[in-house]
């Protein structure tokens, strides 16, 4: 008896993927579909456009080359950002220069595409389906900032968070939380090895929170980083993982699906390594921009009173109200939200967000709900307010700025 209704249970689970992945296919095929009408419209809107104008940089969008179409990851076009055949639509750009002067109506239209790639919550997902995420850090000295880069993006609402960290921080990074999933490999001969198997099975690594500076560990870290490249994993890049890129740019260097998340330090320390002078800052806007297209159009965020981003292309300002507290663990909310929106805006494609690229559009959202998380908390605690209080905070943070 048992055994006939643990058959029906597998049979009828099996009937349900199979038709879960027909309903995938169909889905697929419309959004093609529609992606290539959008694209069709782009280029005759283009068209007209150049007719109108004589100014000549006004390019009709290129990207609906099939090259684009190959991915490694079954994205849909929009991970492919190489800059040297990728010409954005220069008329669909305005609303992306986010300047003091012009800011209420950008600030929305940006708003609105990060709405856009928000996943639908339907009864026919699976667990995995909204966010498999990877946090490499953690050791004796640091076991918060993973925690706090990994349970949020939990909050944000990935499906999986998983921390890969040192032996030590094992024990104390679980017993913060059942909800993680946490692999003592950091530390291990094998760490690379280890780390990969699990690769495939992730959407997003975020590299770096507490994960210490040790030289063994760091090049692990330089390992990871590695093979997640072959894979063409997305990787955000925070605190410790900085300090090794500081040292050795070129593990990163031109990989297109990375997004550092500098403080002011380290921002300091990346730009001397790779511009070979300080940071000019009575020029904050070009220098995110320089750096950026130093490191190979890399998106870039600069954290601090107002997060500045750039893909070497163009300049994100995010000055969304936070407070003026500044508890540490703050950065580590961010990097996890960041992992999670990254995969979402990759996921969701180029027609949600205008043609223009996720990563920006996911970092801009990312820094939004980390000021509004801080905003919120600090209207609650004021001065006493820490990183395990905003935390507390993500869901309405994203439910006021995303999903009203
Ligand atoms: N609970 C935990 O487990 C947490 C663990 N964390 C982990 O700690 C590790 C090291 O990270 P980190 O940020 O302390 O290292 P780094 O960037 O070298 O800064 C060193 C010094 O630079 C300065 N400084 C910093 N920012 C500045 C600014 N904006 N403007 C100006 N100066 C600035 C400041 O110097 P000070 O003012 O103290 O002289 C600061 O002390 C890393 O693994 C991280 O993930 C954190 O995530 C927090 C929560
Ligand atoms: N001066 C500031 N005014 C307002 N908000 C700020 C200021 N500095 C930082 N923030 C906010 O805090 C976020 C994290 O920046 P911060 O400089 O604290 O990062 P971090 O040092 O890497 O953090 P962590 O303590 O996690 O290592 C920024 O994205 C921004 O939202």
């Amino acid at each position: 008896m048992m055994e006939r209704f643990l058959q029906q249970s597998v049979d009828a689970e099996e009937k349900f993927y199979k038709y879960e992945e027909q309903r995938l296919q169909i889905e697929d095929k419309r959004r093609e579909a529609e992606h290539t009408r959008e694209m069709q419209m782009l280029q005759m809107l283009g068209q007209m456009l150049n007719g109108l104008s004589s100014a000549s940089q006004m390019t009709a969008p290129s990207r609906s080359s099939p090259s684009h179409k190959a991915n490694l990851r079954n994205y849909p076009d929009s991970l492919h950002l190489n800059h040297s055949t990728f010409s954005p639509p220069i008329v669909l750009e305005r609303p992306f220069s986010l300047r003091p002067t012009r800011p209420a109506k950008d600030m929305e239209n940006i708003f609105q595409l990060v709405r856009n790639v928000i996943p639908p919550m339907t009864s026919k997902k699976h667990k995995g389906q909204d966010g498999k995420i990877g946090i490499i850090g953690g050791c004796k000295e640091y076991t918060g900032a993973p925690y706090f880069a990994a349970i949020t993006a939990l909050k944000v609402g990935a499906d999986l968070s998983q921390v890969f960290c040192t032996k030590d921080a094992a024990t104390v990074i679980k017993s913060y939380s059942p909800e993680l999933i946490v692999h003592p490999v950091l530390d291990h001969p094998n760490a690379v090895s280890e780390v990969d198997k699990w690769l495939p099975r992730l959407h997003t690594l975020v590299i770096g929170p507490g994960m210490g500076r040790e030289d063994a560990i760091l090049d692990n870290a330089k390992g990871i980083i590695e093979k997640a490249k072959s894979k063409g994993l997305p990787i955000v890049i925070d605190a410790d993982g900085l300090w090794l890129i500081a040292q050795q740019p070129s593990i990163i260097q031109g990989y297109q699906r990375a997004v550092l998340t500098p403080n002011f330090m380290e921002f300091s320390r990346l730009y001397e390594a790779m511009l070979s002078e300080p940071v000019e800052t009575s020029d904050q806007h070009g220098s995110v921009l320089r750096l950026s297209q130093a490191m190979g159009n890399i998106t870039i965020i600069q954290k601090g009173e107002r997060d500045l981003i750039s893909d070497g292309d163009k300049v994100l300002v995010c000055s969304h109200e936070g407070s003026s507290r500044r508890c540490g663990g703050q950065g580590d909310l961010l990097a996890g939200s960041l992992g999670v929106l990254v995969h979402w805006a990759l996921l969701a494609g180029p027609e949600k967000i205008n043609a223009q690229n996720p990563f920006l559009v996911a970092a801009f959202g990312a820094c939004s709900l980390t000021r509004q998380c801080n905003h919120q908390a600090f209207q609650k605690y004021g001065r006493s307010m820490t990183t395990s209080d905003m935390i507390s905070e993500v869901g309405t943070a994203f439910n006021k700025l995303f999903e009203t």
